[in-house]
């Protein structure tokens, strides 16, 4: 029998990979291949949460260089966040699972207000709990958000999956001779200012004790080679 190293993951998923080769939202195609690798670590008896990004739609920052007051564009970000958790939702319950969405933002004729117990109660029922609306709060991201909602569901490992197949050295979008760690402590990779994750998810994750594994969503088969805890993407440990 195929044993998972992971009871529970949260995993992080890119709002901007979303898109796939669109110009902007969401992508059918895209959608339904992650549900499907989704489907195939369920399939191991993995329970899984997801916090979904929003870059696809709306990110506070750009609204806020373009003159918005910075709080009301995260709030807007947080709200695109919701509409990708809907979508993703939706292609979960066509492929056969069981998904639930509770939202940190009140919004409850839509989707779940976000419960701790009862989220917890959904993953142990073997359902798919999609966490809104990032952390309720602005001036946070959805990588936070991840770090937060993965401690207290009690995960053991936070799940990046993005647009890149790892941690560098270096932006390897920008710089084309940076490097990729295989793996990289908490430590390091705070004092290095790696920007793959916001300070504050890092922080908290190191915090917790919580590692986090960085690898590509458009990589077929990498999530569940990292739910098997084989060599994929970059692992950063305490
Ligand atoms: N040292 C680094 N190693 C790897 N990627 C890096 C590094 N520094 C910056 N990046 C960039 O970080 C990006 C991933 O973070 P980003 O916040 O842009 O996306 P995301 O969180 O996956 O998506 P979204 O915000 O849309 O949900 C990568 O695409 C990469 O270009
Ligand atoms: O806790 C949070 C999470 C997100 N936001 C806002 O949403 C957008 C989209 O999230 P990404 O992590 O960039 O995908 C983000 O740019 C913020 O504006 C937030 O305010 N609080």
């Amino acid at each position: 029998m195929t044993v998972a190293a992971y009871k529970r993951i949260m995993l992080k998923l890119s709002g901007e990979a979303l898109m796939g080769d669109d110009a902007y939202g969401i992508n059918d195609d895209v959608v339904s291949r992650i549900v499907s690798e989704i489907g195939e670590v369920i399939a191991l008896g993995v329970q899984v949460g997801v916090v979904i990004g929003g870059g696809n739609i709306f990110r506070g920052m750009k609204g806020a260089a373009a003159g918005m007051d910075r709080a009301t564009a995260d709030y807007m970000g947080m709200l695109a966040t919701v509409m990708n958790a809907m979508a993703l939702a939706d292609a979960v319950k066509r492929a056969g699972l069981s998904a639930r969405v509770q939202s940190a933002l009140r919004i409850e004729q839509v989707v779940e207000p976000y419960i701790r117990g009862r989220a917890i109660r959904h993953l142990e029922e073997g359902r798919i709990v999609i966490f809104a609306a990032g952390t309720g709060n602005p001036f946070f991201t959805t990588d936070t958000a991840a770090a937060l909602r993965g401690s207290e569901m009690g995960a053991q490992i936070v799940l990046k999956a993005t647009k890149v197949d790892g941690i560098y050295t270096a932006d390897p979008k920008k710089d084309p001779d940076a490097k990729r760690f295989h793996r990289i402590s908490f430590d390091e990779a705070i004092g290095r200012n790696l920007e793959v994750l916001d300070a504050t998810a890092f922080a908290l994750c190191r915090d917790q004790k919580l590692p986090i594994n960085v690898f590509s969503i458009f990589k077929p088969g990498a999530l569940k080679r990292v739910v098997m805890g084989e060599d994929e993407g970059t692992l950063v440990h305490s």
